[in-house]
């Protein structure tokens, strides 16, 4: 089976209401990374044949636990190679996504693979996370640092408008109890072996971190 056909039949079981052209944009997606990852690593190399459960799919494991809503702002903090903001970007394609991260070639990746799918809802800028001025909705992220350096960087990014589900979406790995206390963040932390059957979500979860009202 291609990679594309099987990113086909995996997203479409999981989310039933993608729409041909969204499929179709994954499965681009899926080429275009088999392509950049060649000429700049932005994915680990060993991990490229599982591209479709362990990068597209885990990213989405955020839309599992929030949709976001038309018109709202989204923040990716170190996206290395659009992760998880690309596949959001398809998934919520009325949503603005700005997608950060502090090495540059990994941003130029992220911009012509956003350019290449016709992702007008997505921009892409070389900075650090803590130089970020914008307000948005909500933050995203994965795999950047622990909570208690990271809660920092973003807690001044947000619009503060008094949505429901406003706040952070982090996705993470593994045991968590003893980073979510350092931190000392309230938090709320989804499995996602609750929505995907893959032995890789056993340990995964998604943190969401709501905003003090
Ligand atoms: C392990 S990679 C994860 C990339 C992507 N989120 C993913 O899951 O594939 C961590 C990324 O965070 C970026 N990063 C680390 N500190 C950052 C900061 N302060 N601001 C922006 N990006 C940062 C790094 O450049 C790197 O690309």
């Amino acid at each position: 089976m291609s990679h594309s056909t099987s990113i086909r039949t995996l997203l479409s079981g999981y989310f039933p209401e993608l729409t041909e052209d969204q499929l179709q944009k994954y499965e681009r997606m899926g080429e275009l990374y088999q392509e950049w990852n060649q000429k700049i690593n932005v994915i680990s190399r060993k991990d490229m044949e599982q591209l479709g459960v362990h990068h597209i799919l885990h990213s989405l494991g955020i839309a599992k636990v929030v949709r976001f809503p038309e018109h709202t702002a989204v923040l990716d903090v170190g996206t290395g190679g659009g992760l998880p903001g690309l596949p959001l970007a398809v998934m919520f394609p009325e949503v603005k996504f700005h997608l950060v991260d502090s090495i540059g070639k990994k941003i130029h990746v992220v911009q012509e693979i956003a350019r290449e799918l016709h992702l007008l809802n997505v921009t892409a800028t070389h900075t650090r996370a803590e130089q970020v001025r914008e307000k948005y909705d909500f933050v995203v992220s994965r795999a950047v640092t622990r909570l208690a350096n990271f809660w920092p960087w973003v807690m001044n990014s947000f619009k503060k408008t008094g949505l429901e589900e406003e706040g952070l979406y982090y996705l993470k790995g593994g045991d968590l109890e003893e980073e979510i206390a350092e931190s000392g963040l309230i938090t709320q932390v989804y499995d996602l072996q609750d929505y995907f059957t893959e032995e890789f979500f056993q340990t995964k979860k998604v943190v969401y971190v709501p905003l003090k009202k």
